[in-house]
């Protein structure tokens, strides 16, 4: 792998306020431009990885090495806006930092959200607003962008329009993408990789290819195909027959002793 943007070596981090583990012993890497997403269950830790790769939270054992000056574009999982209080998209990005106009009139345009600059935050629709979030993380011309959960609350066509996205931006800029996502199911087909969380590194490997679900793309009309896919990670199959298709490979890391307990394929 190229040198990593960010790397971490045998992560353990307790939750908050607590000597419980949320993760124990991840290993972890992102090379500049790859797109990795992370997978797992409600509480499998994913948000706690994010903070403790972002240096927010300490972890208990291991380390996290981020590349000196790295550049990070940071999507939250949520963000409250006071709805009552007036604002525009524009002065938006300009909290905290102040930013000039062409700054933020290009940033909105690669969000693909360019005409949206004097609306009010309060009067975007969700995936308005998941756009304008995005915006405002590639302010300064990050070198890693991390979304926590960035379709939560969209449809399914908003989904893969947000996909489509994110393809287009790496593809532009040649940021790193680090995408955190609860769906077991459906990720990003850019995926380079995906890993599966729960507590642990489950396992991680490629995208499935969502050719092989046709029901899947009768649901999307083929809106999804080439931008969603289907992670198939039964832990109860056979691996040998993947070695003739290397696209399908994924590889399990490690196994707590009372399995993984997310059987999704
Ligand atoms: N502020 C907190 N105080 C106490 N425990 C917490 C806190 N934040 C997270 N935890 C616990 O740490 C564990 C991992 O949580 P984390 O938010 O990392 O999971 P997640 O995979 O991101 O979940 P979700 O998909 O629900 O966002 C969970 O058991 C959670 O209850």
């Amino acid at each position: 792998m190229k040198t990593a943007l960010i790397a971490a070596q045998g992560l353990t981090v307790d939750r908050p306020g607590s000597r419980e583990a949320a993760l124990t012993n991840v290993d972890f890497a992102i090379a500049p431009g790859e797109i990795v997403t992370v997978v797992g269950p409600n509480g499998s830790g994913k948000s706690t990885l994010i903070r403790a790769l972002l240096g927010n939270l300490a972890p208990r054992e291991g380390k996290v090495t981020r590349r000196p000056g790295l550049r990070i574009g940071y999507v939250p999982q949520r963000v409250q806006i006071e709805q009552s209080i007036p604002m525009t998209v524009r002065r938006f990005l300009s909290l905290p930092r102040r930013i000039g106009n062409d700054e933020a009139a290009a940033a909105l345009t690669r969000a693909g959200v360019g005409d949206l600059s004097d609306r009010s935050i309060g009067a975007l629709s969700g995936g308005q607003f998941q756009r304008v979030l995005l915006a405002r993380a590639l302010l300064g011309d990050p070198q890693i962008l991390v979304l926590d959960e960035p379709t939560q609350g969209l449809d399914q066509p908003g989904i893969v329009a947000f996909y489509q996205l994110i393809e287009q931006v790496r593809a532009e800029t040649g940021a790193a993408i680090l995408m955190v996502s609860h769906d077991l199911l459906v990720v990003m087909r850019a995926s380079d990789r995906v890993i599966c969380l729960n507590g642990h590194v489950c396992c991680e490997g490629t995208p499935q290819s969502v050719g092989s679900a046709p029901e899947y793309l009768a649901l999307f009309g083929g809106r999804g195909e080439g931008t969603l896919a289907l992670y198939q990670h039964q832990h109860n199959h056979d691996h040998d027959h993947l070695h003739d298709h290397p696209s399908q490979v994924h590889r399990h890391v490690q196994h707590s002793p009372d399995g993984c307990n997310h059987n999704a394929g």
